[in-house]
């Protein structure tokens, strides 16, 4: 009796009027939430179609799944657009997202970014890149940090940095193909546009710091497509450490470089590189970025720079060997362009930005490698009020999906799923193909990968031919495209090209 008489005391005492006090405001807030959406669904145009699937993970699984080939990725997008049209919605980490319509949707999302949306990653892809990153910044801060960047992509600091990609792609070709029957293609393209991006980031030569780097990219690259967990033993976590570990190092370099900067024993390479231009070049307003801000982009410029112009090369060696007419058509373009040099006296392995302009048909072939095999398959931007879209509500916080699914659609490209680089003799309509997306967050290195690929491409066709050891090979995406034995090919030197 006592402990009943407690029990009830206890019922009336100040923490249980307290505790009343909380569930009722919680009702009624509850119901004031309901009433006002009820109101609003009325007023409101619908969400777009599609299913948000489970909590917090939607469709996570079954998308990062579909990631791991570009055929798996095609055949997600098409299957939801067969079912719900071009525009709608799903979930993906938590994140309710809506997918944009080919070409209007892309267009409506590159032209408005930074009023109604802006670049938003998920919170473990972002803790990968860094805070200060060019891909992490939005707003004001992105357009400085831009607009500084870019001084360093533009068509006259290409033709600076031109004759040290080719001495460097001289290089390559002599050391790691010369006498060899077999190669790893995409191993070689690894190597190449490593050396090429430390080159043109750090003027950093081949040696332990670059394996050890190499070996660090490798392993955050991975980081993005795995389950965030930040526990021992998962890709994630080991994709953690490596930034860390890259980090520690660009400190290192940049210690070194202001050493060198105020003892003048700058070499001349390194004077044009990016590194000496962050660390003496002041901004629009008179400043130099901070140092994390410096490594973050240095960081970046190496990743962006690296596994994504490799992925393209070795998966054009791939294509290439797959379709002799057009490894025909790429030997005869190159020869023109040698028979053209030596009959104005220069007969050696150097290129100018006119030779890289001829190389019309080459470009082609890379321009179709990358609409089959994308380096990105999709992009998302964040929004930062309501909007209507297409007779849609799309509630503040969502995400607005761009992709590269119009790559493999009949109604942009005959034959989409043929490999033809005379297709690209017409271009397609605006805002379909976007292999270095579009707006403000587009790609900064695109004529920089455009130059290094070209010069690869060039002094391949010159030195060799090849055939694929398995044709039939799958094409695998982690997290970017590459057949299961990476390009293996056999090579024959060419004695008079
Ligand atoms: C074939 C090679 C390449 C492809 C297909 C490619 C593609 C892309 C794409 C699609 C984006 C935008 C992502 C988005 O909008 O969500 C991007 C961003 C970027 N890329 Fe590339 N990229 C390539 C090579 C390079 C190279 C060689 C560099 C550097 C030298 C580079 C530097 C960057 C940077 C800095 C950004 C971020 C720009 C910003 O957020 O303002 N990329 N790239």
């Amino acid at each position: 009796m006592a402990t009943k008489w407690n029990g009830l005391s206890f019922m009336f005492s100040e923490d249980s009027y307290m505790t009343l006090i909380i569930i009722l405001a919680i009702t009624v807030l509850w119901l004031l939430w309901s009433v006002s959406s009820y109101f609003r669904d009325r007023n409101q145009p619908p969400l777009p179609p599609g299913s948000l699937g489970f909590p917090f993970f939607g469709q996570t699984v079954e998308y990062v799944l579909a990631l791991r080939s570009a055929d798996g990725i095609r055949e997600w997008f098409q299957k939801k657009n067969d079912r719900y049209g071009p525009v709608f919605k799903w979930r993906l980490w938590g994140c309710q997202m809506v997918m944009m319509d080919h070409p209007e949707g892309n267009q409506f999302l590159f032209q408005n970014e930074g009023t109604s949306h802006h670049i938003f990653w998920p919170v473990h892809i972002s803790n990968l890149f860094g805070p200060d990153s060019l891909l992490t910044l939005t707003g004001e801060h992105h357009k400085l940090h831009r607009r500084y960047v870019n001084k360093f992509f533009d068509h006259n600091s290409m033709s600076r940095y031109l004759p040290e990609v080719n001495r460097n792609a001289v290089r390559h070709f002599t050391k790691l193909w010369q006498g060899k029957e077999q190669v790893v293609a995409h191993e070689m393209t690894d190597l190449y546009t490593f050396s090429t991006i430390c080159n043109l980031v750090l003027t950093l030569e081949k040696g332990p710091r670059m394996d050890k780097f190499l070996v660090d990219f490798h392993v955050w690259a991975k980081g993005s497509t795995y389950l965030p967990i930040n526990l021992p033993g998962f890709q994630y976590c080991k994709s953690l450490k490596a930034r860390k570990s890259i980090l520690e190092m660009l400190g290192e370099l940049m210690e070194q470089r202001r050493r060198e900067i105020a003892e003048d024993h700058v070499s001349e390479a390194a004077r044009i590189d990016i590194l000496n231009n962050l660390l003496t070049v002041p901004d629009d307003e008179g400043n130099l970025l901070q140092d994390s801000s410096i490594k973050d982009n240095l960081l970046l410029l190496l990743i962006a720079g690296f596994d994504t112009s490799s992925s393209v090369l070795a998966m054009a060696i791939y294509y290439i060997a797959k379709h002799p007419h057009v490894y025909k058509e790429i030997v005869h373009e190159h020869k023109s362009i040698l028979e053209e040099k030596r009959a104005s006296g220069k007969d050696d392995d150097s290129l100018t930005m006119e030779n890289l302009s001829a190389m019309k048909y080459t470009w082609k072939v890379l321009k179709e490698t990358v609409r089959l095999q994308p380096v990105t398959a999709a992009g998302w931007r964040k929004t930062v009020t309501n909007l209507e879209y297409k007779g849609y509500y799309i509630p503040k916080g969502w995400l607005l999906v761009w992709s590269q699914s119009a790559n493999y659609s009949s109604k942009y490209f005959q034959d989409p799923l043929k490999f033809d680089p005379s297709r690209w003799e017409k271009s397609p309509p605006l805002y379909t193909y976007l292999p270095f997306s579009n707006g403000s967050h587009s790609c900064l290195g695109n004529e920089f990968a455009k130059l290094e690929m070209l010069v690869f491409i060039h002094h391949l066709v010159k030195r060799y031919s090849w055939s694929l050891i398995d044709p039939n090979v799958p094409i695998i995406r982690d997290p970017f495209s590459k057949t299961l034995d990476k390009t293996l090919i056999a090579v024959k030197e060419i004695t008079s090209f």
